[in-house]
Parts: structure tokens; sequence; C-alpha cells
């Protein structure tokens, strides 16, 4: 069989995004994970799936795979590249869609100077529903937040915690160009007290609206850019009273924008969507 993808980004963070309306697909994580090795395969972080809605009132469904062939929640820059490969694709004449997710739904908007902005919906703050278990630790408070000390290599860190439809563990580090995220981010990544696993993100902040972020994510290792681990950096910040919204994020591979009112609102993302190359490979 063949198979038409288009390879995008998403501010370094890249994609292989599939029209699996027009095409059939039915893979298991073995082909998924293969499809995005760098070297066996066409190589992504991520494997972005376009479907139609199951759920009312959306334009869309949008199935998200890891590197590791494993199908995730949510992914903040992948959503920015759905709205521009539906409208792109022609499958849509809309500018602003409604995405139906494994975590509930987003609207990603295509914006006329080529940028995206997306509503990503409000964060889950409750650690049990990160879902990280907090059993038997004394949590640190800081401003709005907790901080939750985990064991990493024998060295004891503290970590914001909090869900964008997919987990993250947010710490603030002094200089996210020496932090071990080689190191560390694995061990954080499996660390037993995160039961689906997280993405571990490190934030230098820089000034009140203004940060750097590196995050080592579950399932892909350290990527260039990630979505929702910026969206939930910047609500951690917030939360802990070091941020200002909106907050400008500084990713390896390019330029986040974070809006966030307060607990209960919705983050809002904005970045940029660059399809790459369109392709077929034979399977
Ligand atoms: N690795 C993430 C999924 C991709 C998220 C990221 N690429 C983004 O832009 O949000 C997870 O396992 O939850």
């Amino acid at each position: 069989m063949k198979l038409k993808f288009t390879k995008m980004h998403g501010a370094g963070n890249d994609f292989i995004v599939i029209d699996a309306i027009n095409q059939h697909i039915d893979f298991g994580p073995d082909q998924w994970r293969r499809l995005a090795d760098r070297r066996f395969g066409i190589g992504a972080d991520q494997i972005l799936v376009v479907e139609r809605p199951t759920a009312p009132d959306c334009d869309f469904r949008y199935r998200i795979f890891n590197n590791d062939g494993g199908e995730v929640e949510q992914c903040g820059n992948g959503s920015r590249a759905f709205v521009r490969f539906v409208s792109e694709q022609g499958l849509t004449p809309k500018r602003s869609i409604r995405v139906q997710t494994m975590a509930g739904i987003i609207t990603p908007r295509l914006e006329d100077d080529g940028s995206v902005t997306v509503d990503m919906g409000a964060p889950v703050l409750e650690p049990a529903r990160v879902p990280f278990d907090a059993g038997g630790l004394k949590g640190v408070a800081q401003g709005r937040d907790t901080l939750w000390p985990i064991a990493v290599h024998g060295q004891e860190i503290l970590v914001s915690v909090v869900s964008m439809g997919n987990p993250h563990a947010v710490q603030v580090v002094d200089d996210v160009d020496t932090a071990p995220v080689a190191d560390t981010g694995p061990a954080i990544e499996h660390h037993p007290r995160f039961p689906k696993r997280v993405n571990a993100g490190y934030l230098q902040v820089l000034d009140r609206g203004h940060v750097k972020l590196r995050v080592f994510e579950r399932g892909a290792g350290e990527t260039l850019a990630c979505g929702t681990g910026a969206c939930a950096a910047v609500v951690a910040g917030i939360r802990r009273g070091l941020l200002d919204s909106p907050v400008q994020v500084e990713a390896r591979g390019g330029a986040l924008t974070i809006g966030w009112a307060g607990e209960g609102e919705p983050v809002f993302l904005s970045g940029p969507a660059v399809s790459v190359f369109e392709g077929e490979i034979d399977l």
C-alpha cells in the first residue's frame, strides 16, 4: 500500500501528518514506531492522524502517536500543524475548527499573519488527575502552587504537576542550557509517582513575561519545542507568582506565546505551523 503524508513542524517539534479520512489506516504501535523512526522510517517526534469526528459539533478527530508508538491525549504544537494541514489539503474551508481529541475539544485558528492560535482548554491541577501520586509527600507551597519533592538520581527536585490533557512535571532551573535534561529527563519521565509517565519541563524565568524552556517529552525524548509543555510551564510559573500572562516562551526550535487568565480558564497557545514537504511511502 502507498501512504501519503505531509512532513510538518511547529517551532521545530516535527510531525508526520496523515489524512485518514481519504486513506484507510489501521496501524499498531510497531507500525507507528517504524514510521516515526528517523533511520528506518520517515522520522518525527509525533505522528498526527486526521479522522472524521465521532463527537458531536466537531469538525475533525485528532489522534496523536509519539515516536515510541504510543497514542497520547494531546499535542499543542501538533494542533497548529493540524489546522494548517486540513486547510491546505482542502479538507475544510474554515480557518477556525473544533477538534476532538482524547483530552476533549480544542479550537485551533489560522491567523492572517500565518501563525496559529489554539484554545487548549483549561489545565487540570489536581495532582491525582494529572496523574501524580502525592501519597506520603509533604508539598511545598509557593504562591497558589504546590511543589512536590521527588527523588531523581538520589537528588530531591521540586516539581509543579499540571495536565493539559497530557501530564507535565515542571521544575524551575537557573539556566536551561546547563540543565541536566539528557540525564534527569528519562528518570523523571519514568518516575514511579507518574503512573502514565510524564513530560519533564525545565523552565528558566528571564522576566515576568519571558521564559526559556526545554522539555524531555514522554515517548519522544527532548524535542525542540513542546506546546503543551509551554502551556504547563506558564501555568506553573503564574501559579508560583513568577510570571504574568501573556508569556513569551523561547524553545530551542522557536518562540511560542502562552496566555492564561487563571484557574478554570483556558490556556491559549500561539506559534508557527510549517509544512516542509509532502511524500508517499510504500508499506
Ligand atoms: N510527548 C507528549 C505528546 C506530544 C506533546 C508535544 N509535542 C506538544 O507540542 O504538546 C506526551 O506524551 O504527552
